[in-house]
């Protein structure tokens, strides 16, 4: 990424710090990313953990970055929007907000077209996001580069052709990390009543994940494979396995990720309004 480029976020709530922590490291010193939150204690956290700069109102410095990432919730994207329009020239504007639409977005925006759509998650404070990112027709190549380099600087990135496919993204990987730590949460609780502390509950559900996520990413053959070889025939696994089945585990979770893309198709009609 070019170390000299300049950074806005409107917004540093949680997502924003993530991105943040995630970037700061590898731009010299979080010398060139600025923050703007109505909210003080937001701004001095983020200031005192990653050093950037910040302000309560939208001001010269995210008039003069060549990014402003629009970090709000999408409740607050319109007003932010509009309080934004005045400033925007040449600027790149990444909209990380679930639901709203680009061109609900270009339209607020006073019709600024260079908006890249994108939905990232929290692990990319640990550098290991990934987020799915749709540009606008009104995105010049460069522009397209520099928003998949900030994205990359935080993890990996996945391109879609098609806008509305943000909505199936949000209820895989935006919201997914919150799947998993609930996942992590019930093994935490099982292992405790079974007698095992705290910590060593912690610790084996933890390193179950990441072990097999890893595992799962480095392996070619299907996870459904991989899940069978821990599955011995009238073994423990297949003990647990068809109580999940039994208690239709499968089919909530598929029930729960198509209701999180309907919230996202929600979001963007019911603030995407005139
Ligand atoms: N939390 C997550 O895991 C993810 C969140 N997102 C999206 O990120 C956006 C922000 O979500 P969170 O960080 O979770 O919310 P949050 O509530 O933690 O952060 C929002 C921040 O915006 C600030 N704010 C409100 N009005 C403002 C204004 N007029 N000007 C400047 N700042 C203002 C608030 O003070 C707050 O600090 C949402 O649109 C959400 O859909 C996307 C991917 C993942
Ligand atoms: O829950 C939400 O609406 C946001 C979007 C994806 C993760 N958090």
């Amino acid at each position: 990424m070019q170390t000299e480029m300049k950074i806005s976020f409107i917004g540093g709530g949680n997502m924003a710090a993530a991105l943040i922590g995630g970037l700061a490291g590898r731009l010299a010193a979080g010398a060139n990313i600025h923050v703007v939150d109505i909210n003080a204690d937001a701004l001095a956290r983020l200031a005192q953990r990653f050093g950037v700069s910040s302000a309560h109102a939208i001001d010269a410095q995210v008039a003069a970055s060549d990014v402003i990432v629009l970090a709000v919730k999408p409740q607050q994207m319109r007003e932010v929007a509009a309080q934004l329009a005045p400033h925007l020239g040449k600027q790149l504007v990444l909209s990380i907000a679930a639901g709203i639409r680009g061109a609900d977005l270009s339209r607020w925006l006073g019709g600024h077209g260079a908006i890249v759509r994108t939905m990232p998650n929290t692990p990319a404070l640990v550098g290991r996001g990934i987020t799915g990112m749709a540009a606008l027709p009104g995105v010049s190549s460069e522009q397209r580069n520099a928003a998949d380099a900030i994205l990359k600087a935080v993890g990996d990135t996945v391109w879609l052709d098609d806008e509305t496919l943000i909505d199936p993204v949000t209820a895989v990987s935006g919201s997914g990390p919150a799947y998993v730590f609930y996942f992590i949460e019930a093994m935490q609780q099982a292992a405790s009543e079974m007698g095992l502390s705290a910590e060593q509950g912690r610790r084996l559900a933890i390193a179950t994940f990441t072990g097999a996520a890893e595992l799962a990413a480095q392996s070619d053959e299907p996870v459904s494979v991989l899940r069978e070889r821990v599955t011995s025939k009238g073994g423990t696994t297949y003990a647990a396995l068809t109580s999940m089945d039994a208690s239709g585990v499968k089919e909530a979770i598929v029930k729960a990720m198509h209701a999180a893309a309907a919230r996202g198709r929600e979001l963007g009609e019911e603030f995407g309004k005139d």
